[in-house]
């Protein structure tokens, strides 16, 4: 299986840059996902990879193919490039069966009946649906459809694989079912995907690495874990995960952490080292579960990076217990397995779970006005 390599990619409509010098390349066999809001130029990638959008400059190529170069006026149409596609709405034709589905592209290839034949019971034994073959969509779940989707993309046996949030009509249970079962199906492939979702936790659970986007640009590129637990800004770690944002001043900076004076509460903690002037604005980043609780608010008053609070609501959600926690004039989100917490409580942020950004890196309004206290 070829890498996608897409260089210096941008696009405009009608004067207005959506993509602005999109640059990655995607890797033999990986599982590669445009993960981001609405709006921040995921679907145009995938289009533009496709060749269902032309972009106004840049290039993409695919193993030794070509695909598109604006300097070289070089552009593939899309039934040159050997891809295998699945949108959101499966896009199955209505009239005809799972089988006569999967022929389609096999026709157009002008690949011969018998050969047909063998091929589409080959791409349905791959989802699972080889009984399902004289069935019409109609006849069949909203899962099933969207495994003939896949079969139809696969049938072909495309170089790479585009899905753009194939699993988003699902519903919550059986889309994590389906989330899995495609995890699966391709690493035994092993084909190249690209994946676009605006569904953080679907990008984590399915992806060899991450592309987050956001107005159109790239924001970090990067696997699941070192996204969630490194993200290069206040705003993707506010869209990949949740994430508590505790505005400061940085007193000191050392090569081995930082120390931070709180607004909220003129408390000072210990962070992770920043590559920031001391005395400038900052916000400290902590995720919910990454905050220890000792119930009762035993730590002593001033101890290093223990804060003390107060429980303002508890909710048990399943697995865990989440709770909002008053700190000075902040609510902090604590998500843990213990019950039952009231009353006051200290919480335990250690060094290295504060992630320290500069504060002109704006937290997103929305996820500012629910750690403001009201009342
Ligand atoms: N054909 C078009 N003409 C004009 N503007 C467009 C066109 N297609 C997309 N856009 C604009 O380009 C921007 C990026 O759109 P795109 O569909 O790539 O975003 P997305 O991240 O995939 O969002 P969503 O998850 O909502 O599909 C948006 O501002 C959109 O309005």
């Amino acid at each position: 299986m070829p890498e996608v390599k897409v260089a210096q990619l941008s696009k405009r409509f009608a004067g207005n840059t959506v993509l602005h010098d999109i640059d990655f390349t995607i890797e033999d066999g990986e599982f590669f996902t445009l993960l981001g809001p609405s709006g921040c130029g995921k679907s145009t990638t995938l289009s533009c990879i496709a060749g269902l959008e032309r972009p106004s400059a840049g290039s993409i190529t695919v193993g030794e193919k070509i695909f598109v170069d604006t300097a070289a006026k070089t552009f593939v149409p899309p039934e040159g490039r050997e891809l295998g596609m699945v949108f959101q709405s499966y896009a199955l034709w209505p009239h005809m069966t799972v089988a006569q589905n999967l022929a389609m592209p096999l026709k157009i290839r002008k690949i011969d009946k018998a050969r047909q034949g063998v091929l589409i019971d080959d791409a349905l034994e791959k989802v699972g649906l080889k009984d399902l073959r004289d069935r019409y969509p109609h006849q069949m779940s909203g899962g099933q459809q969207q495994r003939v989707a896949l079969a139809r993309a696969l049938v072909y046996s495309p170089d790479v694989l585009l899905l753009d949030e194939p699993l988003s009509n699902l519903d919550a249970q059986l889309r994590e079912q389906a989330r899995a079962w495609l995890k699966r199906l391709q690493e035994e492939l092993g084909i190249t995907t690209v994946y676009v979702t605006h569904d953080q936790e679907e990008a984590l659970a399915l992806s060899d690495r991450i592309a987050v986007m956001s107005e159109g640009r790239l924001v970090q590129v990067g696997p699941p874990h070192e996204i969630y637990q490194e993200p290069a800004t206040v705003g993707v770690a506010s869209f990949v995960g949740r994430c508590n944002f505790l505005p400061g001043r940085l007193a000191s900076v050392t090569g081995t952490g930082a120390e931070v004076v709180l607004d909220c509460n003129g408390q000072t903690v210990r962070t992770r080292p920043a590559d920031l002037p001391a005395g400038s604005s900052v916000t400290v980043a902590v995720r919910p579960e990454r905050l220890k609780v000792l119930a009762g608010g035993r730590a002593a008053e001033g101890d290093a990076n223990v804060l003390r609070g107060e429980v303002v609501t508890g909710s048990y959600v399943g697995s865990r217990h989440e709770y909002e926690v008053r700190v000075g004039d902040r609510l902090v989100q604590v998500s843990t397995g213990r019950p039952g917490l009231t009353g006051e409580l200290s919480l335990i942020a250690d060094p290295e779970v504060c992630l320290l950004y500069p504060s002109d890196d704006a937290v997103p309004a929305d996820v500012e006005a629910l750690t403001t206290v009201t009342g």
